[in-house]
């Protein structure tokens, strides 16, 4: 690994994924996220946005082209990824709190570990207002409460790589906006390397320094998209010209595109 490459951040590059029948789902797709960056991903229903998360996480084990993490490959390192997934992925016959200690026991295994995984495990689920929520099951809460426990857990393993999928995509506008911040204001206490998949312009560019569109069927080159909004306070942003431009310049992209 040359020095240049050890906070290079999450390249991914040339990446084309085929599933067993039919043409290619995704790419070749290339990508560049700093260490510690945060980038949205806006594309049209079944583009491949799924596809390109799976391949990154380690899920779709044949894939043709490199993804790399401060130059190395991004697969076989433990607690290296946290995947947010859209259907929140809880265990139903766990409570709160023990589907974070079942994540948290595969990256800090044995009994000598079990105050630091307790003390992540409060630190976390305080972190996404949901103390009170430990000792429930999750087909007791709301899908806002249950997306609240699925962030909580991937923030958790501290991972390098956070890659969420359309995380609030399901949930009322009031909520989702509540969420948004909670997860900026957490992402700035530990800016971790973020993929953050979603359908809807406004989130792209609330949670995004970039923004990433992909074309139909994924076979355009990605276009990646400078976001002057994500400076702003996070308050301000639904309300400024910067917001009002940018959404324009999106719509734009998507309308010659899609
Ligand atoms: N397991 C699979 N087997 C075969 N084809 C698949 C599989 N999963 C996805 N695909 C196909 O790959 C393409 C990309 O799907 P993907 O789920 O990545 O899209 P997406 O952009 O995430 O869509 P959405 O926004 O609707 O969630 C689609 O044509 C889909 O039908």
């Amino acid at each position: 690994m040359s020095s240049s490459s050890r906070n290079d951040g999450l390249r991914i590059q040339g990446l084309t994924i085929s599933y067993a029948e039919g043409a290619p789902a995704l790419g070749p797709a290339s990508l560049h996220i700093p260490e510690h960056g945060i980038y949205t991903l806006i594309g049209p229903s079944g583009c491949g946005k799924s596809t390109l998360l799976r391949a990154v996480a380690g899920l779709l084990p044949g894939f043709v082209g490199d993804i790399t993490y401060n130059g190395q490959s991004v697969h076989g390192r433990k607690a290296l990824i946290g995947l947010v997934p859209q259907s929140y992925g809880l265990l139903p016959w766990k409570t709160v709190a023990a589907n974070l200690r079942t994540a948290l026991a595969v990256i800090l295994p044995g009994r000598k570990r079990k105050e630091e995984r307790e003390a992540r495990i409060s630190r976390w689920l305080e972190a996404m207002d949901i103390a009170d929520l430990a000792g429930r099951y999750p087909l007791s809460l709301s899908g806002g409460q249950q997306q609240r426990v699925a962030v909580a857990r991937a923030f958790a393993l501290l991972p390098e790589i956070m890659l969420l999928d359309e995380p609030f995509s399901a949930l009322d506008a009031m909520t989702r906006e509540t969420l948004q911040r909670l997860f900026l204001e957490n992402w700035r206490t530990r800016p971790v390397t973020a993929l953050f998949v979603t359908h809807d312009v406004e989130e792209a560019i609330l949670l995004g320094e970039k923004i990433v569109v992909m074309a139909p069927g994924g076979r355009r080159e990605l276009d990646i998209i400078d976001n002057p909004v994500f400076s702003l306070k996070h308050e301000d942003k639904r309300s400024s010209a910067e917001f009002f431009e940018q959404t324009k310049r999106i719509r734009k992209v998507m309308r010659e595109q899609w």
